[in-house]
């Protein structure tokens, strides 16, 4: 087996010129308040799920580590991985600022995912990187991933971040679990259910800032807002790790979004079919950022939903867009008491 590169993207610092980026104010001190909380305990985004193993040159090999109910292979690890690969082939002074990709085929969970980079272009200020993921000699994802120097600009504005309790304030979708399954008299079939999600490993810890009501599910707008991290700790510096576990978290819970209207119904067949980002300025991913996810449209068996990834400070640190299959069938279950 060939040896595992020592670090995710090797060498990347943090971009420099804080002046044009903001820096998060996390970034300032390893040892703020934010960032004590998993110091002792590397992220498993880091060392295992983007930690890409060299075959060859512009080709990896990536494994994984939580798959979902589905058994299909989960949307967000192939993106952050294929930017994984194609960043890097980039130098270090190069930034990610957007990717696009589409989901070709379903991603197969008993078998390694091969990532194979073509170098399209390397401008003056832009490089363009194309990455195919292969699983049984077939693509199941293609993407298209630009990178960019730092170039300052008078130009300069962004949306301002919605007003919500901090994640202090809020439990954590483990601690609504435990919660829920206090409830006295719940059936043993729901029971069940929530304690195979607790069992779940997902690498992200996620704090809904209006978790939906156990008993009553209301039909509300198709808005999601939740605060969002790496589980474990990162640190500051190498930026474009940064950006590739964003693209890991920015997949988890956004094609939902668009079922929210619609609690009479559930997603019988759901899948993203195409996912893109755009990467604004520096950001801890972490560091709790808020994920607000709304759903501008659905119809013809596809949603798409919009996402806007704020720093805490309230810093636009990235947008994305993503489309899927949504083919849904009335809800006729029980009651869960
Ligand atoms: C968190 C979100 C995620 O991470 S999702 C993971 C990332 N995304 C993916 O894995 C998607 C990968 N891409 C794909 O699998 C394919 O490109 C998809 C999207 C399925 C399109 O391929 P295509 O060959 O056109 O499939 P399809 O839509 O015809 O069939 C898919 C399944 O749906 C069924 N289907 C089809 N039409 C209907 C219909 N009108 N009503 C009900 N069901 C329908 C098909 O039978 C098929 O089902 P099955 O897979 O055979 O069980």
């Amino acid at each position: 087996m060939a040896e595992r590169e020592v670090g995710v993207i090797g060498g990347a610092s943090d971009y420099p010129g804080g002046n044009v980026l903001p820096k998060s104010p996390e970034d300032e001190s390893s040892e703020s308040p934010a960032s004590q909380h998993s110091q002792d305990l590397k992220s498993i985004l880091v060392t295992s799920v983007l930690n890409l193993e060299k075959l060859d040159v512009d080709l990896y090999r990536g494994t994984h580590h939580w798959v979902p109910r589905s058994q299909r292979l989960f949307g967000g690890q192939i993106v952050g991985q294929a930017l994984v690969a194609a960043a890097k082939s980039v130098s270090d002074n190069l930034y990610a600022h957007s990717l696009h990709c589409y989901f070709v085929r379903t991603g197969d969970p008993k078998v390694p995912v091969l990532y194979q980079v073509d170098r399209i272009r390397d401008g003056r200020s832009f490089t363009v990187r194309s990455v195919r993921a292969i699983q049984h000699g077939q693509p199941i994802l293609i993407c298209q991933a630009s990178f960019h120097m730092l170039q300052p600009s008078p130009l300069q504005h962004q949306f301002t971040m919605p007003v919500v309790p901090q994640p202090e304030d809020l439990l954590t979708g483990e601690e609504l679990i435990r919660l829920y399954l206090s409830k006295p008299n719940l059936a043993e079939k729901f029971k069940q259910g929530l304690n195979k999600l607790l069992a779940n490993e997902v690498p992200i810890e996620i704090k809904p800032v209006n978790p939906p009501h156990f008993y009553r599910l209301a039909a509300t707008e198709p808005k999601t807002l939740f605060w969002v991290r790496a589980r474990g700790y990162i640190g500051e510096g190498n930026m474009k790790l940064h950006c590739c576990v964003a693209a890991y978290v920015s997949d988890f819970a956004f094609l939902g979004t668009a079922l929210l209207p619609y609690p009479d119904y559930r997603a019988q067949f759901s899948a993203s079919l195409d996912h893109a980002m755009w990467f604004h300025t520096t950001f801890r991913s972490d560091e709790w950022m808020l994920y607000e996810c709304e759903s501008p449209w659905a119809g013809g068996s596809r949603g798409l939903v919009q996402g806007r990834l704020w720093r805490r400070d309230g810093v636009l640190a990235a947008s994305c867009s993503q489309e899927g299959v949504l083919r849904v069938k009335p809800v006729t279950e029980p009651s869960k008491l």
